[in-house]
């Protein structure tokens, strides 16, 4: 990283500008030197002014963007590119009907399966990176290896992010006040910025507009699930997401989905929607506690995706109108009747 110029070193950390503000450091203009060679412009005159010691900052440096990177999450180790799981047994002690299963990031996994099969107790063994420790025997691999403890039992590595179906904010603060202490317990560079980009994302995924000033305990459901979401996929270094069924209060769930993958999470919901079932790109068939197959979605099933999403649409509009006091009638649906 010494032979990255100031301007490479920026990019791939922003955050070492508070390095040099810190020491007061003036780089503007260097954006092609080394560090080294930044140093190098310093007069021995200056150098003494200005209590600059060369040897000293150039050492610190790798140290700094070590340190700020594991505490960021950013560590290259912390990089995950795949999620296996590896089969365990059903509530019967049966062997699962698969061997293994191997997820990578941007790729979305639906599980299904009738109430009471183990849909929870599969994203738990995951949330848990369960080493055949748990009812299933299941054991789950990180790029291909044995997690690393600290995915187990740090509170800062955490693997996954659940976005669970309640949301129940108990805190008395707006929207802005809860996005800024998490952008900032994250040491992110520009939390205005930042917290901006949620906000937008999040009024892309709502029904109904918010804004910064709302209070989060006022927001609806739909509202404060866009709010999680937004801000797990912008914020969150978790690199698994774990959704148990996204309902259809007041949120687009397509864009939700598109705005996770987005960000390079991989990502594994259970649902009992079929919409949301087919949009992934494959999905964990679970009966009496084992997953009992894995399926690819087909061809055939994309295209009937797109029909049911019309049909969806309809329900949707039908919906709306009905709640607004209207009379439903073929023209409002757009249906030929
Ligand atoms: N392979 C297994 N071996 C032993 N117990 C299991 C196994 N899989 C699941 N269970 C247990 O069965 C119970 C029901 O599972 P779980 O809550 O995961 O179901 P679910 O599919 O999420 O249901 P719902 O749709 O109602 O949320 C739990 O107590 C869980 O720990």
């Amino acid at each position: 990283m010494m032979e990255l110029s100031l301007d490479q070193l920026l990019k791939e950390y922003p955050f070492v500008s508070a390095y040099f503000e810190q020491n007061r450091l003036d780089i503007v203009g260097y954006g092609d030197k080394t560090f080294r060679e930044y140093l190098e412009h310093f007069t021995e005159e200056e150098l003494e002014d200005q209590a600059i010691d060369k040897e000293k900052l150039l050492s610190n440096l790798p140290v700094y963007l070590e340190q700020m990177s594991a505490f960021l999450g950013l560590e290259k180790s912390n990089q995950v590119l795949s999620m296996t799981i590896l089969a365990g047994n059903d509530k019967s002690g049966n062997p699962e009907g698969f061997t293994e299963l191997t997820v990578e990031t941007s790729q979305i996994i639906s599980i299904v399966g009738p109430t009471g099969s183990g849909k929870s107790r599969l994203l738990a063994d995951i949330e848990w990176a369960a080493q055949k420790d748990t009812p299933t025997g299941r054991s789950i691999l990180i790029n291909g290896k044995k997690p690393d403890n600290k995915w187990r039992f740090s509170s800062n590595n955490r693997l996954v992010a659940q976005l669970s179906q309640n949301m129940n904010f108990v805190m008395d603060l707006t929207v802005e006040e809860f996005l800024r202490m998490h952008a900032v317990s994250r040491l992110v560079e520009n939390p205005q910025t930042v917290i901006e980009q949620i906000i937008l994302a999040a009024n892309h995924l709502a029904g109904e507009k918010f804004d910064l000033t709302t209070p989060v305990t006022s927001l609806s459901g739909g509202q404060s699930r866009a709010l999680m979401i937004a801000d797990t996929a912008i914020l969150s270094s978790s690199p698994i997401v774990l959704i148990d069924e996204i309902e259809n209060a007041g949120i687009d769930r397509k864009k939700a989905l598109e705005l996770l993958i987005s960000s390079d999470k991989i990502v594994l919901m259970a649902t009992h929607d079929p919409l949301l079932a087919l949009m992934a790109d494959k999905r964990i068939i679970i009966k009496n506690g084992g997953i009992s197959k894995v399926l690819d979605t087909s061809e055939e099933e994309k295209l009937l995706l797109e029909e049911l999403e019309k049909m969806d649409s309809l329900i949707q509009t039908a919906r709306q109108e009905l709640r607004k006091g209207s009379t439903l009638s073929a023209k409002t649906l757009d249906m030929g009747l």
